[in-house]
């Protein structure tokens, strides 16, 4: 664990840039762009991002009765790198606290009844980045532990749908990636010269991540079972 202190993670969570206002409302993330930029963020183009900032979220300091879903919100949200164990240490903490373990990937293929590799093969990878929306989004309204997939957090409406709900970020480098995920086919963006892939997608979305996360939990060189114990002290401790 990056371990923070409350102090720090105020720090984290008050600071301009890499986390939420003062006031907990983060910046707009398409403020000052121009229609083209706002688009290409839109459309899943994660070359045109890098602003800082998300849009406020809409629900933000609403109660559950105002948000029209009983107050249902996951206990945490895990955002990361392909192999930083999202889905893994989310299985045990929701083993650990006895919710269910909502996993965005998993979510759309039951949903279309096909795999991720599928759908990005057939239909493109905005599809596959539409599907997953729609998972988030009724994703946030259950209880439970909330994994999302790597490229989820760089998509505008998914970084709106968890900005009031306690995001943790599982880091992990190149050297534990590699020899996690074996760079298979199971993960469509990584199927090409898997090593330089990752390196340049994690270059990309490191920023956007860091800003989006309230809690960092470095995973290299710890087994999932520590990461578990590592995400719930962190919470437990005061993070929101
Ligand atoms: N901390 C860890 N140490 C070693 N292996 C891990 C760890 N976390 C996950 N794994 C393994 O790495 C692989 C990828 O994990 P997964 O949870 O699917 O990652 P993600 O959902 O972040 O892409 C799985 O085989 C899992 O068992
Ligand atoms: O990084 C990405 O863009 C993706 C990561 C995958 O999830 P994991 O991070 O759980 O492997 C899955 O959503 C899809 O293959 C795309
Ligand atoms: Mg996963």
């Amino acid at each position: 664990m990056v371990s923070r202190s409350g102090e720090e993670r105020a720090a984290q969570v008050a600071g301009d840039e890499g986390a939420r206002g003062r006031s907990g409302v983060r910046p707009s993330a398409t403020e000052g762009m121009s229609g083209e930029e706002r688009a290409a963020q839109v459309a899943g183009d994660e070359g045109a991002r890098g602003r800082s900032g998300v849009r406020p979220s809409a629900t933000e300091g609403m109660s559950g009765e105002e948000r029209g879903d009983g107050g249902a919100r996951p206990r945490v949200v895990l955002i990361g790198p392909p192999g930083a164990g999202k889905s893994t240490v989310g299985r045990l903490l929701a083993e650990r606290w006895g919710l269910d373990l909502v996993d965005t990937d998993a979510e759309v293929e039951s949903a279309t009844g096909r795999t991720i590799s599928d759908i990005f093969v057939e239909d493109g990878e905005p599809a596959f980045r539409a599907l997953e929306v729609e998972a988030v989004r009724a994703a946030v309204r259950r209880p439970g532990v909330l994994a999302l997939g790597g490229g989820a957090p760089m998509q505008e409406p998914v970084q709106e749908l968890i900005a009031d709900l306690p995001v943790v970020l599982l880091e992990v480098g190149i050297a534990d990636a590699s020899p996690r995920i074996g760079f298979d086919r199971s993960r469509p963006l990584l199927s090409v010269n898997p090593r330089a892939q990752w390196s340049r997608l994690m270059e990309q979305r490191r920023p956007t991540y860091a800003r989006l996360a309230d809690v960092v939990v470095d995973t290299s060189g710890r087994s999932a079972d520590d990461v578990a114990t590592a995400v719930a002290a962190a919470l437990e401790d005061g993070a929101p």
